[in-house]
């Protein structure tokens, strides 16, 4: 049984029939990627996966509970955290304070926790070894805001690490990347994989083919491609349609 699985999930807004009869499988301990062109209902797929939207049909998993339509707060409990496409960092608090406010320890404090974040030294040590794995280390004590575009993304990364989930949903983190971050933030991923199962949803596919163990295909709301990335790069459909190949360039 796969660590999440998604069965025959069906949403439309008004007459807008956005996925249709979606079903995914998640194994633990792999990155699973979603790849599909704009508007093809990957970001509404994610909501749905993710307790953001309730979907019309279908069922949702986690280790074998069901989920479908459970709040996000709830899942985040469970164990699956999601780091957003938009930014979600304070800007005013330290890198590792960013860290430190997300971790379970902190979070059970409540906001009197935030006053005595200085103080607790096991919790720094734990957000100083995440900082580490995200490839920040050096940059602990710098302001959020004072951070570059690629680092705030791994800060970001970091912080749904701190709430310590056996699932974490990334949100095309390449965006806005260049060449070279978006290297670094392969590397990185690669990483976390040892830590963690993770889905990614993503335009840029060589990103995605360079790091996905499976990688499902979303287009007019459906499940229209689904394999390893070699068995995608064999596939007929992919091969005829431009993602072949930009995923072998
Ligand atoms: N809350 C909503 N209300 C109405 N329509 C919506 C809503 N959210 C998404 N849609 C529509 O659903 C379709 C799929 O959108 P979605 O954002 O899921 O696609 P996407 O694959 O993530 O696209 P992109 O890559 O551009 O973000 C679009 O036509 C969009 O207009």
């Amino acid at each position: 049984m796969a660590l999440f699985e998604a069965t025959h999930l069906h949403k439309r807004f008004g007459d807008q029939v956005v996925l249709e009869d979606i079903s995914l499988a998640f194994e633990e301990g792999q990155v699973s990627g979603i790849m599909g062109p704009n508007g093809a209902g990957k970001t509404t797929c994610f909501n749905v996966l993710t307790g953001r939207y309730k979907p019309d049909r279908g069922r949702v998993t986690f280790d074998g509970e069901d989920i479908t339509g459970v709040a996000p707060h709830r899942i985040v409990a469970k164990g699956i955290s999601r780091s957003f496409q938009i930014m979600t960092l304070f800007d005013e608090f330290t890198a590792l304070d960013n860290v430190v406010m997300a971790l379970p320890s902190t979070r059970r404090r409540g906001f009197d926790g935030l006053h005595a974040l200085d103080g607790d030294s096991a919790a720094q040590d734990r957000a100083a070894e995440i900082m580490g794995r995200v490839g920040l280390k050096g940059r602990e004590g710098v302001n959020a805001k004072s951070l570059s575009y690629g680092e705030r993304r791994a800060l970001e990364i970091g912080v749904a690490l701190a709430t310590e989930p056996r699932l974490l949903f990334v949100d095309e983190p390449t965006a806005g990347l260049g060449t070279e971050a978006t290297a670094r933030l392969t590397d990185l991923m690669r990483e976390l994989k040892r830590y963690t199962t993770i889905v990614v949803i993503e335009h840029d596919m060589r990103f995605l083919f360079a790091l996905a163990d499976k990688i499902s295909v979303i287009h007019w709301g459906q499940v229209i491609a689904q394999g390893t990335p070699d068995e995608l790069r064999a596939n007929r459909w992919v091969r005829r349609s431009n993602i072949g190949e930009l995923a072998n360039a």
